[in-house]
């Protein structure tokens, strides 16, 4: 197909491919009537991706055109599921007069719907953002980075060296990446792991004096220095190709973004990609959304709450102030059941956050504002917060002032319950626009005067069964069955024959037809129009809408973490200066939840006192004896202190945090086929090379990848180096008994061990886990007892219990070589049964008289026992 020569083209896919020469990587929708059309290369590529029928429309340029279409009411859906495949579509409208148009009607791409710029409610989750990110390989290995969510208005700088920006893109975690044209592989290859869709922009648009302008324009302010954003030209020239893409999106200028944020790297407390995945807190170790962390405290009623709640979890800052602030307002909603009379008022609330975006954008719809209006008028909610005597709802309910003239506008434009749609009219409230009201009058008396015409059309014609009748396709006619017919005056003009009945039309009745169908036409146009000035009045309002979504949202979390800390029974942490993690009582939130709700057993609350004396905790105790559960639930109690929540414990008492690093047993990763080991060390070794003195490390069960003597040596190679040189605090659990030698020869570092008892019972040794931890290394390990729980056949224990005692004879006679595969004593593994077993087995009670019964049970005491019977 030759697209450049468009004069061989019908006028249509001359038009057609002129749109289209804009968007030449993008599927473009090209709106026919009720349909979405798409022709050639994207017929073909959207029929394979949808499963969609790929037809051929006409010919042109004396060659067939593939063509694939969705209709239109269902465009939703294919939007969806094209964007999760990561491709992005061109949304083209017809936007001229067919009434009027000679030759195709104009069109034009009206907004660009793209993975990182969603903005339909129907497109994206209620609780996560779409974020847009790009960035820029500047000079000196330096990386700019700019972001943000096209329905949250705040723009998001940072700069960071090139090494370094594998881990942002994992805790920024778009959706979308901008990178330029000419970006060299080597950079491109550092996002390699990302799963963002990769967007290539022109290089020109990475351009910092473009962005600082741009960015001082979206902030109609003089200079980024209130933000602290002047000195990172990376970040600007990022922000130029950031801000740049999501207009071209849209289709204009994003007036809602007026806030801006720059994040430097030890700003925030560090959560590896490795943390927030072993912690689940925003998602299981199986990539599902519940039971994590975030599952159990987001309980907030609005989806811009969850939001919130989800960025304060995921970038608790180590600066605590904020965090402070929040337990304070937190202590305060406790009082006097205030977040509850809060919840109740905030059940309902609209996602004011994403209407202010698409209000701003003009993408908003009647209903979305009327839900907004209802948001505006919550008059008492806004009383309840003012009144509250604590500082930062204080700050919260100075913003949650709503801007009165734009409900008042709402107020008076919009019907209580307007259409879904615009097209279909019925959004504007009457009294609004005296035209309209006049359109809708003639309209609406229309079933009047039709009545009013059929009783005089019948006494003037003499037909009794005459009727005046409206359709879709003929317009108004008046109806006289076929035997009447003959009967019609002579100003009636044949209009349509059926089979029985004739159809007429009258001078009178054809221009009320005229009138009353035009009248319809432009009442629906004077809606649109309208439904326009509304938006544009409402404009100015947007940054005050913006800044009452942000108080609005704050409040929901704080309440949501307010109404958990209650529910659950949890306490306000305490940050001090001094360097420690003193918990009493803590417990593992989601664990805890879990076994509420299956077993109903108690979760078993434990201590932990860490200082600058007692840094490392060297935990022993059997499988299944709850050391990862205690590991997990220091560190999340420390995180959720972190970012502003109370804690699962009795008291909480957390010096600072700058990290919060794990390394715990995790399942091949196949996909980058590493092995269990590769994984496990180079994991360690990061952790070795980043966390600080201020850091805490989980290590669980480090070195069990290899050989017992390199893993042994590694882990206490490892547990050495932490102790020594980093001297964070660690929670070392390890199955190697050796390691509880470590403390002694390792002043900061300390044995506890988690409870378990043995049982004799019926069928052998059973355990029993206390879940308990205790000082002091643990005795012995379990292994065998907690297999022969899991339902290893008894053969296998029996030959396992053999080995084991082989080996601990070995190793106490300093044997060197133990013989582990031989078949264990043939008593041991089926021991013959004892006396009164086997009487007792040989007994059938159901064929036992009662007398027979008593005779049989003095008999089983007897082998029991038999001289104290015989006596
Ligand atoms: N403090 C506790 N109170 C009550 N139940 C607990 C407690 N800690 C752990 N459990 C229960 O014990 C189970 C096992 O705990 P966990 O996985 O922490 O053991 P582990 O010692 O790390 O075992 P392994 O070494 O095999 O990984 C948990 O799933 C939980 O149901």
């Amino acid at each position: 197909m030759n697209a450049t020569d468009l004069t061989a083209h019908t006028p249509m896919m001359a038009q057609y491919l002129r749109l289209k020469a804009d968007f030449p990587d993008t599927l473009l929708f090209y709106r026919m009537g009720d349909f979405y059309e798409m022709f050639y290369g994207d017929a073909e590529r959207a029929a394979a991706l949808l499963d969609i029928t790929l037809t051929a429309r006409g010919q042109s340029a004396g060659q067939p055109i593939p063509m694939a279409g969705v209709p239109f009411h269902s465009v939703d859906g294919y939007l969806a599921r094209l964007i999760k495949l990561g491709e992005s579509v061109a949304i083209c409208e017809q936007v001229g007069d067919v009434a009027t148009a000679k030759g195709p009607v104009e069109r034009k791409v009206v907004r660009v719907v793209t993975p990182g710029t969603l903005t339909d409610s129907e497109l994206m989750s209620d609780k996560s953002e779409s974020l847009l990110l790009a960035v820029h390989a500047g000079a000196r290995g330096r990386v700019g980075l700019a972001w943000l969510a096209v329905t949250q208005g705040r723009v998001q700088l940072a700069e960071c060296a090139l090494d370094e920006l594998p881990a942002w893109l994992e805790r920024i975690a778009p959706s979308e990446l901008l990178l330029a044209q000419d970006a060299a592989p080597a950079f491109e290859q550092r996002l390699a792991g990302t799963r963002a869709a990769l967007t290539h922009r022109p290089a020109f648009q990475f351009d910092a004096a473009l962005g600082r302008r741009k960015l001082l324009e979206q902030l109609q302010a003089a200079s980024l220095a209130a933000w602290g954003a002047d000195d990172l030209p990376q970040a600007h020239a990022a922000a130029a190709a950031l801000l740049a893409y999501a207009e071209h999106t849209q289709g204009r200028a994003l007036t809602h973004v007026r806030a801006l944020a720059v994040e430097r790297a030890g700003e925030l407390i560090e959560l590896p990609a490795s943390t927030r995945r072993n912690l689940e807190l925003v998602q299981t170790l199986r990539g599902e959304d519940a039971p994590t962390l975030l599952s159990l405290l987001d309980t907030c009623l609005t989806g811009m709450g969850s939001r919130c709640l989800r960025r304060w979890l995921l970038s608790p800052a180590r600066e605590r102030a904020a965090a402070q602030a929040r337990h304070q307002a937190i202590a305060a909603l406790r009082e006097g059941g205030l977040a509850e009379r809060l919840r109740s008022q905030l059940k309902g609330t609209s996602d004011v956050e994403r209407i202010t975006a698409r209000l701003a954008l003009g993408q908003v719809r009647p209903r979305e504002l009327v839900a907004l209006r209802q948001t505006l008028q919550k008059q008492e909610l806004f009383t309840l917060v003012g009144r509250a005597p604590e500082a930062l709802l204080a700050l919260i309910s100075g913003d949650l002032a709503p801007p009165a003239a734009a409900t008042q506008l709402l107020q008076t434009a919009l019907l209580d319950e307007p259409a879904t749609l615009l097209r279909e009219g019925g959004v504007i409230a009457p009294g609004l626009d005296a035209e309209l009201d006049e359109l809708r009058a003639i309209a609406g008396n229309c079933d009047a005067f039709l009545l009013e015409l059929e009783a005089r059309e019948r006494t003037r014609t003499g037909i009794a069964n005459l009727r005046v009748q409206f359709n879709k396709v003929h317009g108004f006619y008046i109806e006289v069955s076929a035997g009447q017919a003959a009967k019609v005056p002579d100003d009636y003009r044949r209009r349509q024959t059926l089979k029985n009945a004739e159809r007429f039309i009258t001078p009178e009745l054809k221009t009320f037809e005229d009138k009353a169908l035009s009248a319809q036409e432009r009442a629906l146009a004077r809606e649109k129009w309208l439904y326009e000035q509304l938006l544009a009045q409402l404009q100015p309002h947007v940054p005050q809408l913006t800044r009452f979504a942000g108080a609005l949202a704050a409040l929901d979390a704080l309440c949501a973490l307010a109404e958990r800390s209650l529910t659950l029974g949890w306490c306000a942490p305490v940050f001090v200066r001094e360097p420690c993690i003193e918990i009493r009582g803590g417990r593992h939130p989601v664990v805890e939840a879990r076994l509420q709700e299956t077993s109903g057993t108690p979760f078993i609350a434990n201590d932990t006192l860490l200082g600058p004396k007692a840094r490392m905790q060297v935990i022993t105790g059997p499988n299944m004896g709850g050391k990862s559960t205690y590991m997990r639930q220091v560190a999340l109690i420390a995180l959720l202190a972190s970012m502003g929540s109370y804690v699962p414990a009795q008291s909480c008492r957390l010096g600072p945090l700058d990290a919060i690093h794990t390394r715990i047993g995790a399942a091949d990763d196949l996909a980058n086929a590493q092995s269990t080991f590769m994984l496990e060390m180079t994991e360690a070794a990061q952790i070795l090379h980043t966390a600080t003195a201020q850091s805490l490390v989980l290590m669980d069960e480090i070195g069990r990848g290899t050989s017992t003597f390199d893993g042994l040596a590694l882990a206490s190679g490892i547990a050495a180096h932490l102790h020594d040189k980093v001297q964070a605090f660690t929670l070392f659990a390890t199955h190697y008994f050796e390691l509880t030698e470590f403390p002694a020869t390792h002043h900061a570092a300390f044995n506890v061990h988690v409870t378990a008892a043995e049982t004799t019972g019926s069928g052998g040794h059973d355990i029993v886990f206390l879940h308990e931890l205790q000082p002091g290394p643990a005795s012995r390990s379990y292994g065998i007892q907690v297999a022969r729980l899991a339902g290893v056949p008894a053969a296998v224990v029996n030959h396992a219990r053999h080995a084991l005692a082989q080996l601990e004879q070995g190793a106490a006679a300093h044997q060197a070589q133990v013989d582990l595969f031989a078949p264990p004593p043939a008593a041991a593994a089926s021991p013959e049964p004892s006396a009164v077993e086997a009487a007792l087995a040989a007994i059938d009670p159901d064929a036992l008289s009662p007398r027979e019964a008593l005779e049989a049970l003095y008999e089983l005491k007897r082998r029991l026992d038999p001289d104290k019977l015989r006596a």
